[in-house]
């Protein structure tokens, strides 16, 4: 980009920099037509776009490389590092590659099968066996590995069948004879009466259709634009919102870690795409949905013989023939026009390719290619063009351009690109720069437990200081969820579960009354200005809510946990525009309307704070608290860390009003600290120390109470103190509020603190 940039004249750059929407085609032609004059241009066209200067394409050598190192870490009993190397094999095997007379793709499923058996991981290992099978039914080894599987998981009726196939297909005798001594060992010592319920299909999460009956209605908003509002008294938890994107994308650092099409974490027997090296999906449904490029087959009538019990040759048929493709849900192959191995889907930002996505979405839905037209115009969203700083102007020109140049190079439409359609590009990123919704997962995690063990320790009860945090994963287009506008103190919130958006109430909301998201971090965790700031730079509008307003307002006059007394005090609304000692004395006039209000006084509770002198001596304790949050992300607790913050904490309550958030966050960070070095009393005692300052700032059932009891019940559990009972029902109830029916699914470590602290109080009647 900067490449680009640094080769557009002057007198261009102001120009674009001073465009307007209505100048857009104009100052768009003018920048193509100096690219289209530039060999620099063209040279980065053709590194993007170019098919023989494709990075992304499948490699059979590579492929072979990683097969070898899997087979090699296989044997020396590596199994995750054969795992790895199996799948990166996957990633880069084309599709229709031979490999010693066997589809290389078919063997590798094959061998990481094998992988994922030895490390348990057993439904993975028999979805692997089926990936293979449906690529070369007659593939005996891939029978036997599903046999043994099948009978790791207590299947043994179809452990038998498929041994019984295995024995058919296999070509050598010893071979035949190893796999009858097993299949006979299993019938021996097994009754395969009775029938097992055979699944062999990819099932996807499944999503409980709570019912949502009440819809909220769309109209203008004085200085918001449009917005929701109620049309009757809504309930607190009321589901308002499902939706499926138009148009949805990956974010780059999730790439290896979450599946391209659902953005689910990705299983360890990952499917990657069939034509080229760039996405990964969790299963064959999410890939063939989102046009990794399955390839259809048709599985041979197969005659097996060995076996008077069963129809065999039907069994066959069902695991051999994929059903993936669901007709019932809308088939948006998204990637398809990214799959030729050329590598600007992969480096052009995300919301750049998302426009790229879009725009393929709208020419296929509106079939105009003939005339090579972009119907973007059909998109129904606000953008604040206007408001653009001249370098985003210029930067969105630039991108425009080019996501359109190797759109025409990638794509089969006959796409034009003329200053019209760049224009029409620019006004889509803009749109989608203000309208696009962050896809959130929740993440657990825990100071002592590696991210990749936090699952099987959160289910054994061992995690010691488990947190939730949201992770942003995905950037995804929702038209009706988009007209949502922001609020400092939200009534709704958002959520995802796979791609679907979903709309909850947090409190009741009366008819009429205005449906708020937060945009950005959930609140609680930002402070006032930074929110604001984050406003204005991403979204061009002034927050002024009478919250904020009125918080800046206070902030001139105290620095000490104002959120305190605002934040749960919805009678602030009627403070607009009223004068800041007014303000003071409305707070305090339920208590005593004749005090005197003067600045460095808490509004709350009237402690006093001398603002100067406190704002110099706070800054060494600051540098000790950051030290100790260094020293807990690197897992490193000395003990001078620990007595410096620990002096710090006791210098920050002496300056800092008593239920200051920075207090909080101290009591937190010391909290992990002594989990790591295990003294679990003396992180309890700092946890429920930050727990009572959130309390003091925050409605008692706000969700970040809620974060902080996750902590605090997994010090509990591991302290075996039975109270966890209180803390984990205090959170399944803020959690429902947010997440109602939908909390196991989002949150799945509720359940397992749920039952571990059962089993405690249990243990403890016994
Ligand atoms: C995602 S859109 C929301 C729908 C938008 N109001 C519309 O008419 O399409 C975000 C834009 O809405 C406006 N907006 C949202 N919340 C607002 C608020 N609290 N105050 C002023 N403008 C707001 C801003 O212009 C922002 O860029």
């Amino acid at each position: 980009m900067d490449k680009l940039i640094s080769l557009v004249p002057h007198s261009l750059k102001l120009m674009v920099g001073d465009s307007s929407p209505h100048d857009l085609p104009s100052t768009s032609s003018s920048l193509l037509d100096f690219f289209l004059k530039q060999h620099q241009f063209h040279q980065v066209i053709r590194d993007l776009a170019d098919p023989e200067k494709a990075l992304c394409v499948k490699n059979k050598n590579l492929a072979l490389e990683f097969k070898e190192k899997g087979n090699q870490c296989h044997l020396s009993g590596d199994h995750p590092q054969a795992l790895i190397s199996y799948s990166q094999a996957l990633r880069m095997a084309p599709f229709d590659a031979d490999d010693m007379d066997r589809n290389l793709v078919a063997t590798l499923y094959v061998n990481r099968a094998s992988s994922l058996h030895k490390m348990g991981l057993l439904m993975e290992c028999l979805r692997d066996c089926n990936r293979a099978l449906q690529i070369s039914s007659t593939y005996a080894k891939a029978w036997y590995r599903r046999g043994k599987v099948n009978a790791s998981l207590e299947n043994y009726q179809d452990a038998v069948r498929d041994l019984t196939i295995a024995q058919s297909m296999e070509s050598s005798l010893g071979g035949k004879r190893q796999i009858e001594s097993e299949r006979k060992i299993i019938l021996d010592t097994h009754k395969t009466e009775g029938c097992t319920p055979f699944q062999h299909n990819e099932k996807q999460l499944g999503i409980s259709d709570e019912p949502h009956q009440v819809k909220p209605q769309c109209v203008e908003v004085t200085g918001k634009g449009r917005g929701m509002v109620s049309q009757s008294d809504i309930p607190q938890a009321t589901l308002v919102h499902i939706e499926e994107p138009y148009a949805l994308i990956i974010l780059k650092h999730c790439r290896e870690t979450h599946c391209h099409y659902c953005l689910n974490e990705l299983p360890a027997d990952t499917v990657p795409c069939t034509s080229c090296s760039i996405p990964f999906y969790c299963s064959q449904h999410c890939q063939v949905q989102a046009g990794g490029q399955r390839l259809r087959n048709c599985p041979k009538k197969l005659a097996v013989h060995g076996s008077h019990f069963y129809n065999l040759e039907d069994y066959i048929g069902e695991i051999t023939l994929s059903n993936d493709y669901d007709p019932d849900v809308e088939h948006l192959p998204e990637h398809i026009h990214e799959c030729q191995g050329v590598h600007w889907p992969l480096v052009l930002p995300s919301d750049v390719v998302l426009a790229g996505r879009i725009i393929v979405k709208s020419i296929k839905q509106k079939k105009c290619s003939k005339k090579g037209s972009i119907p973007l115009e059909t998109l129904d969203l606000s953008h604040s063009y206007s408001k653009m700083s001249p370098e985003s102007k210029l930067e969105l020109h630039i991108y425009s351009i080019v996501l359109l140049c190797c759109l025409q190079h990638s794509s089969h439409f006959g796409l034009s690109v003329t200053g019209v359609h760049i224009s029409q590009t620019v006004i889509l990123i803009s749109q989608i720069r203000v309208n696009s919704m962050a896809v959130v997962r929740m993440k657990s995690c825990d100071v002592n437990v590696p991210p990749y063990q936090i699952e099987d320790f959160i289910r054994c009860g061992r995690a010691l200081t488990s947190s939730v945090e949201q992770v942003r994963v995905g950037q995804a287009v929702y038209f009706s969820g988009s007209l949502f506008n922001h609020s400092c103190q939200p009534n709704v919130h958002a959520y995802f579960l796979s791609r679907t958006l979903f709309i909850r109430t947090t409190e009741v909301v009366a008819t009429g009354y205005p449906l708020e998201l937060s945009y950005g971090p959930q609140v609680g965790q930002w402070d006032c200005t930074t929110r604001v700031k984050f406003l204005e730079d991403n979204y061009f509008f002034r927050y002024s809510c009478v919250i904020n307003y009125e918080r800046q307002k206070l902030e001139h006059f105290l620095e000490v946990s104002i959120t305190s007394s605002l934040e749960s005090n919805l009678e602030v609304r009627k403070l607009k525009d009223v004068d800041i000692s007014k303000v003071a004395h409305f707070s305090f006039e339920e208590k005593n309307s004749s005090l005197h209000i003067d600045p460095g006084y808490c509004l709350k509770c009237v402690s006093y704070c001398d603002l100067e002198s406190s704002r110099e001596a706070l800054s060494k304790p600051w540098n000790y608290i950051g030290r100790l949050q260094d020293s807990v992300l690197f897992k490193e607790i000395s003990g001078m860390t620990l007595s410096g913050a620990l002096e710090s904490l006791d210098l920050l309550r002496s300056i800092l009003h008593a239920y200051n958030k920075r207090i909080a966050e101290a009591e937190d960070n010391l909290a992990q600290a002594f989990c790591l070095v295990g003294d679990l009393q003396s992180a309890k005692g700092h946890c429920e120390a930050s727990l009572k300052i959130l309390e003091k700032l925050y409605d008692p059932n706000h969700v970040v109470i809620g974060y902080e009891l996750v902590k605090l019940s997994s010090i509990q559990l591991s302290l075996g103190d039975s109270s966890v009972v209180d803390s984990i029902d205090r959170l399944s109830a803020i959690f429902s509020r947010y997440y109602g029916s939908h909390v196991d699914i989002v949150f799945p470590y509720l359940q397992s603190l749920q039952k571990e602290g059962c089993k405690l109080v249990q243990s403890g009647a016994e």
